[in-house]
C-alpha cells in the first residue's frame, strides 16, 4: 500500500503513541504531520519521530489524506467548526474522541467519510486494542488506510454498527483501569496478609501479565484455564467461592453498563 498523508490534529498521548507506532511501521516521517498548540510537544515530536509539526491545524491539514483528530472530546466540536471550511471532499476523518459520534462529526465537518475509533492507552507499548466503525461514505482503501493507523499500535476490529463503540468503550477503552484498580486491590491485600507492600505489587503485576498472556496464548478460554488454577476445596476455589458469593460477574456487568452509558450520555451531550 503506498503511503497516504496522515495529519494528527492534537498531538497528545494518544496521538503520540499513534505517531510512534506508524514510525515504528516504517511508514515514513515524510507521511506523517502534527498539529499542536504546546510547542514543547510540537519540538518533541520533531526530534523524536522527525515529521513536520504546526500550530494552526488548518495548516497542517493541507494535502492530507487521513486527519486523525485526538483532541479531548469536549473541545472537538470547535476545532471540527474551525476546520470544516479548510477540508477537501476526499479527505477522511478519523476519530479516536470518546462519545462523539459520526452524526455530530458530519454535522460540524460536512458530509464526508468518517471512521470512528476507540483505542485504549496501552497503545502506549504498542499493546492496544480498538474498535474501528466506518461510516458508509468510507470507501474499501480509506478503511483500510484507518486500519493501517490504529493497528500500529495494537489490534484493530471493525464494529458493525456504530452503537457497538460503547460496548468497547466499557469493555477495552475504560479496561486497562479494572485490571489497574485489581492490581491496586491485590497489593493492598498481600500487603495486609503480611508482605512488604512492594513484594505485593511485583507479585500482583506479574501474576496479571503471566495471566494475560496465557489467555492471549492458550488455545483453551479463560474459564478453562482458571479452572485449571483451582484445585478442589484447595486455595484458589476458596477465593473464587468469596468473589462469587459477592456478587462479582453481577458487579462487573454494573459497572460496564455504567461505562457503556456514560459513553451514549457524553455522545448526547458533547453531540450537539
Ligand atoms: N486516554 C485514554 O484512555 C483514551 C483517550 N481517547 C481519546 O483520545 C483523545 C486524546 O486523548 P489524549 O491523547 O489522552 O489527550 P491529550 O490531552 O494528551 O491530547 C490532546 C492534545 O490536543 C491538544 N490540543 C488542545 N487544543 C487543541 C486545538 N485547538 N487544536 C489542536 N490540538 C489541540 C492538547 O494540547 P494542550 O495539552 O496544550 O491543551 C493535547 O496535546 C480524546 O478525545 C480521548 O477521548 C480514546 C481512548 C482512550
Ligand atoms: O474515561 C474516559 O472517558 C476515556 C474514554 C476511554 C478511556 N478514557
Amino acid at each position: 500500500m503506498s503511503n497516504p498523508i496522515i495529519t494528527f490534529v492534537g498531538a497528545g498521548n494518544m496521538a503520540a503513541s499513534l505517531i510512534g507506532g506508524l514510525r515504528a511501521q516504517g511508514v515514513p516521517a515524510s507521511a506523517i504531520r502534527a498539529s499542536e498548540p504546546g510547542s514543547e510537544q510540537r519540538n518533541r515530536l520533531q526530534r523524536e519521530h522527525g515529521i513536520a509539526t504546526f500550530s494552526d491545524n488548518a495548516e497542517a491539514i493541507k494535502g492530507a489524506d487521513l486527519i486523525v483528530l485526538a483532541v479531548k472530546p469536549q473541545i472537538m466540536k470547535a476545532v471540527c467548526l474551525d476546520l470544516a471550511a479548510h477540508l477537501a471532499s476526499n479527505q477522511v476523518i478519523i476519530s479516536i474522541a470518546a462519545g462523539i459520534s459520526c452524526a455530530s462529526l458530519e454535522s460540524w465537518l460536512g458530509e464526508r467519510p468518517v471512521v470512528r475509533c476507540m483505542p485504549n492507552t496501552p497503545a502506549l507499548l504498542r499493546q492496544g486494542v480498538s474498535g474501528l466503525f466506518a461510516n458508509p461514505r468510507v470507501s474499501a482503501e480509506q478503511k483500510a488506510q484507518a486500519e493501517q493507523v490504529l493497528s500500529a499500535v495494537g489490534l484493530a476490529l471493525w464494529l458493525d454498527n456504530e452503537a457497538q463503540i460503547d460496548a468497547v468503550t466499557a469493555v477495552s477503552g475504560s479496561g486497562p483501569a479494572y485490571f489497574f484498580l485489581l492490581i491496586e486491590a491485590m497489593t493492598e491485600a498481600g500487603e495486609q496478609l503480611g508482605l512488604p507492600r512492594e513484594t505485593a505489587a511485583r507479585l500482583s503485576i506479574q501474576t496479571a501479565l503471566g495471566a494475560a498472556r496465557m489467555a492471549s496464548e492458550s488455545d483453551v478460554d479463560a474459564s478453562e484455564l482458571r479452572r485449571r488454577v483451582t484445585s478442589p476445596n484447595g486455595t484458589t476455589e476458596a477465593a473464587i467461592n468469596t468473589f462469587q458469593a459477592g456478587g462479582f460477574e453481577a458487579l462487573v456487568q454494573q459497572a460496564l453498563n455504567a461505562a457503556a452509558n456514560r459513553s451514549a450520555e457524553l455522545a448526547e451531550q458533547l453531540g450537539q
